[in-house]
């Protein structure tokens, strides 16, 4: 089953396309990778799948429902979290009330405590749930918003360039918990580290330009000319 689908979808600056006639399919239970150079488009397509960006013309589904004019909030109460910058972490709150905040998005009384401790427990930082969120050091302000994603207990994850700025360590950590996370949880993956995309992702799909380039398994991609042309041979 498809959990999330677009057809058409395109958005225009001022003439410029920055997306253009995207049609995509991203099935339930997959870890799907979104490429590209800077400037593909790669911001723009995910911010129309969370309702922060209106596409100019095309349709976003999600489980079957058309979202394509669903405000933001609404399409979280369907089951989508996206983590983008560290600017939604309060920095004076503790690193439990945080992930306590974004769980009541989604749950009520009890529930939200045990999504609290339960997403602190995945991204390992349940040692560090008292301190202050501003105390955490670069890598592991990551993670809160991971965990914070996961406390609303998501259909959809999506995650736009998680490991910019982690130690390797810690990206080790986070190929490992995407992994983890495989089983139960559909994620969309924005990312420029290829490590990553290529050990975490079960299909990769390529932008250039606005439009898709190429879709495939990591190694389709990785052997893909146009892509290594596009991409791969630019330094990414
Ligand atoms: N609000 C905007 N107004 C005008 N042009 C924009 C706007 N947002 C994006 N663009 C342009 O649309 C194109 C796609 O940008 P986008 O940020 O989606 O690419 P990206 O793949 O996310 O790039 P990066 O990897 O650098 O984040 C770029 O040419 C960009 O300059």
């Amino acid at each position: 089953m498809m959990l999330m689908s677009t057809r058409g979808l395109t958005r225009q600056f001022a003439g410029l396309h920055a997306v253009e006639d995207v049609d995509f399919d991203l099935p339930q239970g997959q870890v799907r990778a979104l490429i590209g150079p800077n400037g593909a488009g790669k911001t723009t397509f995910v911010g129309m799948l969370c309702g922060r960006i209106a596409p100019t013309s095309g349709t976003v589904v999600f489980d079957g429902q058309d979202i394509s004019r669903l405000a933001a909030h609404k399409r979280i109460n369907l089951g989508m979290a996206y983590t983008f910058q560290i600017t939604s972490v309060f920095a004076n709150l503790s690193v439990a009330e945080n992930v306590a905040l974004a769980a009541r998005r989604r749950r009520h009384g009890g529930a939200v405590q045990d999504a609290v401790v339960r997403a602190l427990q995945q991204v390992g930082l349940q040692d560090r749930l008292a301190q202050n969120a501003g105390d955490l050091s670069y890598g592991h302000q990551r993670l809160l918003e991971i965990a914070m994603g996961l406390a609303q207990h998501p259909r959809l994850l999506i995650l736009d360039e998680p490991t910019q700025g982690l130690t390797d360590s810690e990206i080790a950590a986070f190929k490992a918990l995407v992994r983890g996370l495989a089983d139960t949880t559909t994620i969309l993956l924005i990312e420029h580290n290829m490590s990553v995309v290529m050990e975490t992702a079960d299909v990769i799909t390529v932008l250039n330009s606005g439009r898709v380039l190429a879709e495939g398994s990591p190694q389709a991609i990785h052997a893909d000319p146009a892509v290594q042309r596009a991409y791969l041979g630019t330094g990414g």
